[in-house]
């Protein structure tokens, strides 16, 4: 169990057996801990808007409160997955890349989201991963108030550890609310963060053909 900066905790679960073949492995990935209190979320918004000076009890907004919470409460909780492995039987030693991940956060700053794409990808070692898992653990550690930074080398940290690839290599691209909508007001420029591990952190011409087929110069 790991306590991130951001106050939640990522969790792998014993596996639920391998499978009987052993050809494929499987571990129920869960993000527990930081869980949200809806109901003292749900006051704190009804206080907000007073604060806000509007009438929290008018028709338009009673119910507001409520469903920011809840809103909050979805946005803040990463589905369950489970994280399934092969054996690396061909000896696949080329780059395995998923490009443009959709990557929705929350920026802990100012609660306003982030939005933008991810870039994942490994050199695989013994095992190679089911190609769905590198959204999934995009979304485990998006869901979750966040500065870019972390989230990519969290996604790239969790990734070495569990999959013990030769290299891994993440990209974000995305786009701050906290910057486009208000205080500086840029809109449309797009921060790129990257975080590398292993082969293609060293290598490199696989550090390069990493950013190449990533897209990012
Ligand atoms: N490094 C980093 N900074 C972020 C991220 N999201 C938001 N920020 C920045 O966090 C900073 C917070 O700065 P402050 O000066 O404390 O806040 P502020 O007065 O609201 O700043 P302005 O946005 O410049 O108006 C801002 O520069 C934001 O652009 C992120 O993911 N990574
Ligand atoms: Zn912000």
């Amino acid at each position: 169990m790991r306590r991130s900066r951001a106050g939640s905790v990522s969790e792998t679960l014993a596996p639920p057996a391998a499978a009987p073949d052993q050809q494929h492995r499987r571990l129920r990935v869960v993000r527990s801990g930081g869980g949200v209190d809806v109901e003292a979320a749900r006051q704190a918004v009804a206080d907000l808007l007073t604060a806000l000076g509007r009438d929290a009890e008018s028709e338009h907004l009673a119910d507001t409160p409520r469903r920011v919470a809840h809103a909050y409460a979805e946005l803040l909780a990463p589905r369950e997955f489970n994280l399934t492995t092969f054996p690396n039987e061909e000896g696949y030693d080329e780059l395995v890349l998923a490009r443009d991940i959709p990557v929705l956060s929350l920026c802990e700053h100012h609660l306003l989201p982030f939005q933008g794409v991810a870039h994942v990808g490994y050199l695989p070692g013994d095992r190679i991963l089911g190609l769905s898992k590198l959204a999934r653990v995009v979304e485990l550690f998006a869901r979750d108030l966040q500065v870019q930074e972390r989230l990519t080398k969290q996604v790239a940290d969790w990734l070495q550890q569990h999959l013990e690839p030769k290299g891994v290599g993440v990209v974000i691209e995305a786009e701050h609310l906290c910057m486009s909508m208000r205080g500086v007001r840029v809109r449309g420029s797009r921060t790129v963060t990257s975080a590398l591990q292993g082969l293609l952190r060293e290598d490199p011409r696989s550090r390069q053909e990493f950013f190449a087929l990533s897209g990012v110069h």
